[in-house]
């Protein structure tokens, strides 16, 4: 196992003795977003996405890998919008627990939303894999998609249906294919734009954070499926552990601007 957790002797507290850069006050993620901290940035342009759109035929792998649920994505999928371009490796999600549901990472104005989406992408045109990119300055580039309480998400559903097979950690299901970016809100052109960090260890402050001003929607009940049918512990483990509250607190913005697409 990762050594690591988000509670406990293993805790976020605690990242930074075995990691040194989740020790760090530098370039960390997540950040709180409010007035105050915006630059306006007209050059920034809308967020495009190529190959996302996949067949039912493809196959993608569905993981609990005892920190979150883990949706591998493929080679084919990547964001054409930025200097480099940055190819698809996974998606997976932050969240709270029934009694506190507000597990986002990054906050608006010192709120969280109940949970968030990371799509994760390293820079292709500059290294050979995401284990090669993932410590480097230019190296990843991930969307962040806030989510809250509403409509029922059939797109998320997709995902959602298939949590109850990969219950219990390192358990893992092939499902097929669907349009990924039915997971994103319908306004790729307004968004938050800072250099960052990965918010797990090891912390590598390597990513182009892209987190969209518009949320998403999912209802309470898929909400609650999220919140309740993961456990960190593997399935042979006596007592089961439930898979909750996987977010890191906010961390200090220090000298950096965060840059905004949109400018009301
Ligand atoms: N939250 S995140 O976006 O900064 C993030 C990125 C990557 C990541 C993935 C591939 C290459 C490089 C970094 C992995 C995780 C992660 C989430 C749950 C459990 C363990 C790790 C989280
Ligand atoms: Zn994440």
């Amino acid at each position: 196992a990762s050594g690591w957790s988000y509670s406990g002797p293993h805790g976020e507290d605690e990242w930074g003795s075995s990691y040194p850069h989740c020790g760090s006050v530098h370039q960390q993620s997540p950040i709180d977003f409010h007035n105050g901290i915006f630059a306006y940035d007209p050059s920034l342009k809308p967020m495009q996405l190529m190959g996302y759109n996949l067949s039912e035929t493809e196959r993608l792998t569905l993981t609990n890998d005892g920190h979150a649920l883990k949706l591998s994505l493929l080679p084919t999928m990547h964001i054409t919008s930025l200097p480099d371009r940055y190819t698809a490796v996974q998606l997976h999600m932050h969240w709270g627990s029934k009694a506190e549901p507000n597990g986002s990472e990054h906050t608006i104005s010192g709120q969280h939303y109940p949970s968030e989406l990371h799509i994760v992408h390293y820079n292709s045109d500059k290294y050979e894999s995401v284990t090669e990119a993932q410590d480097k300055p230019d190296g990843l580039a991930v969307l962040g998609i806030l989510i809250e309480v509403g409509n029922f998400n059939p797109a998320y559903e997709i995902v959602f249906s298939h949590l109850k097979e990969i219950q219990y950690k390192d358990q893992k299901i092939y499902m097929p294919g669907f349009n990924v970016e039915d997971l994103l809100p319908d306004r790729l052109d307004q968004y938050f734009r800072y250099n960052g960090s990965l918010t797990t260890p090891p912390c590598y402050p390597s990513v182009l954070w892209t987190v969209f001003r518009k949320s998403v929607q999912i209802s309470n009940e898929q909400l609650n499926e999220l919140e309740s049918d993961l456990f960190v512990s593997d399935k042979e483990e006596t007592n089961q552990t439930g898979m909750v509250k996987n977010f890191r607190h906010v961390q200090k913005l220090g000298k950096r601007e965060v840059l905004v697409s949109f400018h009301e």
